[in-house]
């Protein structure tokens, strides 16, 4: 079976070609810069144990302009991997609001899409674009199964102590306002491995997702009992260009008293603030650039990252009442050495320690990067949002 998996962001599009039950790749890529004149296409291509890499730089206007670029590659007389696209079976779409309708990975139909329609406001960055993705991938792969994978579902375990907010109680009857919690694909996915690395299926492990959004779950026997983000992607940690946890005044106080409307509060929060509002910068790399060159207001922006971090593994734990495993993962907590650093410092108390000749190893596998003999594992787990994708779509055409 050939499942296409679709991570369809608001200026990029990343995908991936699997043949399950095997999980071969057959190609990858991104589609970056959506919408500007110089859009990056780069296209991967796996074939007897080597890797092909194919880049463009073009105009690229929209998401169907992307996609039916991809469309073509896959099918190329020169390098495509495909006859013909009525080869692929399923395209799996990565959504990231699920709202509470959507518990498990499910199949579009109109009325499907109605809801991922609804849930746009709460998740504005994301849920456009994801739509978007499946709108276009119906018309191009109109043969396959189009298939919806949230990133809410894996926190639908977590019990109402956890996601309810203490607000009039008809807000969540009524309007279904509470704490949703996303990249639930990664945390499934990274939890799982670590789980099977320590050979404990009932294991307590707290994992730290650190890419463009950062979040933290609290995970025992497989299932979510608390995360860091709420309602919409927007709370939690401290992030790429947004806010993590604030004081709510702020926002009344930037209406009320200083006439920011409440869009303009909106786009602060989620676009201008986190790292790029301290610093200037979003990209990690250039924030640890900028610490080197001395810069101090890129040290206290990196001190407020790794400290809210440590604040919520502090709460996970005993949420967990235990821990067994802390898990680092995506583009910051997979790469920088660092933050995971200054995450564990202090914290042999809790049996948190860190090997740092194993921290500083650089490599894409899953490591330990604990002291010998520490109660708790520190690893990293590299994550595949695309694969686990894959999977659940698998499961469910299998169980159908
Ligand atoms: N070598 C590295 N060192 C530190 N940070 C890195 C490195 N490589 C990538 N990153 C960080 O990872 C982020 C992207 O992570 P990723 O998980 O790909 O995010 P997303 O899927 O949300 O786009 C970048 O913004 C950058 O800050
Ligand atoms: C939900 C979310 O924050 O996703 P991303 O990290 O891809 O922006
Ligand atoms: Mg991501």
């Amino acid at each position: 079976m050939y499942i296409f998996v679709i991570n369809s962001g608001s200026s990029s599009i990343k995908y991936q070609l699997f043949e399950m039950p095997e999980a071969r790749v057959l190609c990858s890529g991104l589609v970056e810069r959506i919408g500007h004149e110089n859009a990056v296409l780069t296209h991967k291509i796996y074939k007897g144990g080597k890797e092909d890499i194919l880049t463009s730089t073009e105009p690229i206007n929209d998401h169907g302009k992307g996609l039916s670029k991809v469309e073509k590659l896959l099918t190329d007389a020169q390098v495509g991997v495909l006859k013909s696209l009525d080869e692929i079976d399923v395209v799996g779409h990565r959504v990231v609001h699920g709202g509470e309708r959507f518990a498990a990975t499910t199949r579009i139909t109109d009325d499907v899409k109605k809801d991922i329609q609804q849930l746009f406001p709460l998740a504005p960055l994301h849920n456009p674009s994801n739509f978007l993705g499946i709108e276009v991938a119906e018309q191009i792969f109109s043969k396959a199964s189009q298939v919806a994978v949230f990133d809410t579902a894996f926190h639908q375990t977590m019990p109402p102590k956890a996601f309810r907010y203490a607000i009039p109680e008809e807000f969540y009857s009524n309007l279904g306002i509470r704490a949703y919690g996303f990249h639930g694909t990664s945390h499934k996915y990274v939890a799982g491995k670590a789980a099977e690395y320590l050979q404990k299926p009932e294991a307590k492990i707290i994992t730290i997702h650190l890419g463009n959004g950062c979040s933290m779950s609290a995970v025992e026997n497989g299932q979510c009992v608390d995360t860091s983000m709420g309602l919409g992607p927007m709370n939690g940690l401290i992030m790429g260009t947004r806010s993590g946890d604030i004081d709510q005044s702020v926002i009344f106080y930037l209406v009320n008293r200083e006439g920011y409307s409440l869009d303009e509060v909106n786009t602060i929060l989620n676009k201008k603030s986190g790292m790029l509002g301290l610093t200037g910068y979003n990209d990690m790399r250039d924030i640890t650039k900028a610490i080197d060159e001395g810069n101090a207001n890129a040290q206290m922006a990196y001190d407020m990252y790794t400290y809210r971090i440590k604040k919520y593994l502090g709460a996970y734990i005993a949420a967990l009442n235990g821990l067994d495993a802390v898990v680092f993962t995506a583009g910051v907590g997979e790469n920088d050495i660092k933050v995971r650093q200054m995450v564990c410092q202090n914290m042999e108390y809790l049996g948190i320690t860190l090997d740092e000749e194993k921290n500083a190893v650089r490599s894409k596998n899953l490591r330990e990067i604990n002291k010998e003999g520490a109660s708790v594992k520190v690893l990293v787990v590299p994550t595949n949002e695309e694969l686990e994708i894959a999977r659940q779509c698998y499961e469910l055409l299998a169980a159908e």
